[in-house]
């Protein structure tokens, strides 16, 4: 007997190598189930002006998460970076599996291939994270910072249109869409802390029902308890994948270390903490970090109403 469970995901090349890479994973996980996938189209796709503007945080995942409750679908594929802080998802509904981790790292594509060190002066790099933005400021204060939204796909297209020298994207979705051979430096830690989630695919589905059971086999403990602790820092922020924020939790055995930093958008200041503690106090290791840089004067660069 087969058993069919719907899988939504947005329609970007990156969310469907995603999605067809999680259906295989489930498919082999579980004799007799079929998945089948349906491309959701959102607000935050459509949109394109700023993501500041792009209809409140969660524009990808939020809409993609309500037809699961609905049950329109029975699984939903999103990037944890893509899942803010502040909204909780919605009743009934829950990550049934973090996905082994792929790496958090951003990269530099550049024209001619060039390290952030030798871009040219004043050259001008495209993204509209602020995150990406402090942190290639603190890097390099002569550069000029252009906002460029859309998919993965569209940002390489304006890089290659001539219409920026330089773009920063991430590592593990050029790898996802065949693109990684476009890097022309993968940035280290030091240089670009990643934004938190970023690198893990998860499953949510909804608490009752079948699919939940199914999904849970694809569960990875490491990634779930470095998911855990990093959202737990954004959470205590209030802020989303969009606030100049970064946190990375590394495992060993038992003990998870946290770093974080929070940056001032033009990269003038940044404040950092480092915590670790036992995997089973992840969530509380996030608030942790956070109350050590709210308590170093974090707000103040978060909100810009403070600065
Ligand atoms: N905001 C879009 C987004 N959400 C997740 C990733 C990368 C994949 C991941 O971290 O899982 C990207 C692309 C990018 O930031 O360049």
């Amino acid at each position: 007997m087969t058993t069919t469970v719907r899988l939504g995901t947005r329609g970007s090349t990156m969310a469907l190598a995603q999605a067809r890479h999680i259906a295989r994973e489930l498919e082999s996980a579980h004799a007799g189930l079929a998945v089948r996938i349906v491309p959701v189209s959102t607000h935050g796709d459509r949109w394109t002006g700023s993501l500041a503007t792009a209809g409140g945080k969660g524009a990808f995942t939020g809409e993609i998460d309500v037809l699961l409750q609905a049950g329109d679908i029975d699984l939903a594929v999103h990037c944890l970076k893509d899942i803010p802080g502040d909204v909780a998802l919605p009743e009934g509904v829950a990550i049934a599996a973090y996905l082994p981790r792929d790496e958090p790292w951003d990269a530099l594509i550049s024209r001619d291939g060039l390290r952030l060190d030798q871009l040219a002066r004043d050259a001008v790099v495209g993204t509209s994270a602020v995150r990406r933005q402090a942190q290639l400021l603190r890097a390099r204060p002569d550069l000029r910072v252009k906002p460029i939204r859309g998919n993965v796909d569209s940002r390489i297209a304006r890089l290659d249109a001539g219409d920026v020298d330089a773009i920063v994207v991430a590592a593990c979705g050029l790898r996802r869409i065949g693109q990684e051979h476009r890097i022309s430096q993968v940035l280290p830690a030091e240089l670009m802390g990643p934004a938190v989630g970023a690198g893990t695919v998860v499953v949510a589905t909804r608490t009752s029902g079948e699919a939940y059971t199914l999904v849970m086999a694809l569960d990875d403990p490491d990634s779930r308890d470095a998911g855990l602790a990093e959202r737990a820092l954004l959470h205590r922020f209030g802020a989303s994948c969009n606030s100049a924020v970064s946190g990375h939790a590394g495992i060993e055995r038992d003990t998870v270390t946290l770093r974080a930093a929070v940056y001032a958008p033009e990269g003038d200041r940044l404040l950092t903490t480092v915590v670790a503690g036992d995997r089973g106090a992840a969530p509380a290791l996030g608030r942790q970090a956070a109350d050590e840089l709210l308590a170093l004067g974090a707000r103040k660069l978060l909100d810009p109403y403070l600065r």
